[in-house]
């Protein structure tokens, strides 16, 4: 039986270190990234593609409100759905152009995926998720007089806006996944899903709010029996004392290791940490399996077992 894989994708699988921000400037990063993804399904997995947002929303939001003079403004959980079609499209057209050159003719295909949040989660009152362009310190501070966004600096590399990232409850088209997954490529929970809220009379309602990715992804891989989770990012390996002189990289890795170092500090907020916390929360719930953090050029020698960091229960 084939095995089955859930793939979540990081930032510089969608754009460019240089964050160029057009369609065309993702267009040609996502070609590249598709045939990473092809490779792997060369190799006989089962796939499902996962994506971020974070840049992606935040522009949509940013062109929605600044074009509200000509056409209303367009609220945040629809910004998400909006970003989960781009991206989603950009991914099914190169995925589909990489499967073929290998004589492979396996459906790539788009689930608008929504995403059961809590109202009462914490991650209201407390926005962490970046989202959108990075600012210098004097801009993020007239953004935050101007339109009262909240603005942090994101691991030393600017200013972005913040919004609230709860956590992910429930797939809504989960059982669509689980049917069509036997005869596609399925690219969903896109973005971490778009965050809905349910209401006591069972109708689902859009919030404004954006999903970590590698969390919507672990769910995603739990509710398929996934036998790999694998969250793809810059870095080849998850390190210690990351960026130090000591830094040291980590290959195999216990839970229990895992979570020692999270207690010591070595993985960063809204970086690292929701991956590694994403990766043992998935061998908790499933100790025979493994989840693999690497970069995207990395991921075929990787799922050989000859590099990445590999978690299992043990
Ligand atoms: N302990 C660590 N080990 C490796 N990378 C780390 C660590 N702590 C922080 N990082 C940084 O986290 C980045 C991944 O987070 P991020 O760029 O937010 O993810 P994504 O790929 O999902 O966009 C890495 O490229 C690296 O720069
Ligand atoms: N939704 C999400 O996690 O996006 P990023 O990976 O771009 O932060």
């Amino acid at each position: 039986m084939k095995e089955k894989i859930v793939i979540a994708l990081g930032g510089n699988a969608l754009q460019s270190g240089k964050g160029e921000a057009t369609a065309e400037a993702q267009l040609a990063v996502v070609r590249r990234t598709c045939e990473h993804i092809a490779q792997i399904s060369e190799r006989g997995y089962e796939i499902a593609v996962v994506h971020g947002n974070g840049p992606q929303v935040g522009r949509i939001v940013m062109a929605s409100e600044a074009a509200k003079d000509v056409t209303p403004a367009m609220p945040f959980d629809v910004c998400g759905a909006m970003s989960q079609g781009y991206i989603g499209y950009h991914i099914q057209q190169c995925l589909k152009y990489a499967l073929n050159k290998t004589n492979r003719n396996i459906p790539v295909v788009t689930v608008a995926t929504q995403m059961i949040v809590e109202e009462i989660d914490p991650a209201f009152k407390n926005p962490t998720k970046p989202i959108g362009p990075f600012y210098s310190e004097a801009e993020a501070k007239a953004l935050e007089e101007e339109k009262g966004y909240i603005m942090k600096e994101d691991a030393g590399r600017g200013y972005r806006r913040v919004v609230a990232s709860p956590l992910p409850r429930k797939i809504v088209e989960i059982d669509a996944v689980k049917q069509l997954w036997d005869h596609a490529i399925v690219i969903t929970c896109g973005g971490g899903g778009i965050p809905v809220i349910e209401r006591p009379d069972g109708t689902l309602e859009g919030t404004a709010a954006v999903i970590d990715k590698d969390f919507a992804a672990e769910l995603l891989a739990e509710q398929v029996d996934a036998d790999v989770l694998m969250i793809l990012t810059e870095v080849e390996k998850v390190a210690i004392n990351f960026n130090k002189p000591n830094q040291q990289d980590l290959e195999n890795i216990s839970l229990a290791e895992a979570a020692q170092y999270m207690e010591e500090g070595h993985f960063a907020a809204g970086s690292m940490l929701p991956k590694v916390e994403a990766a043992m929360k998935f061998v908790r719930a499933f100790p025979q399996k493994k989840a693999i953090i690497t970069s995207l050029d990395k991921a075929v020698e990787a799922l050989e077992g000859k590099t990445g960091t590999v978690l299992t229960f043990n």
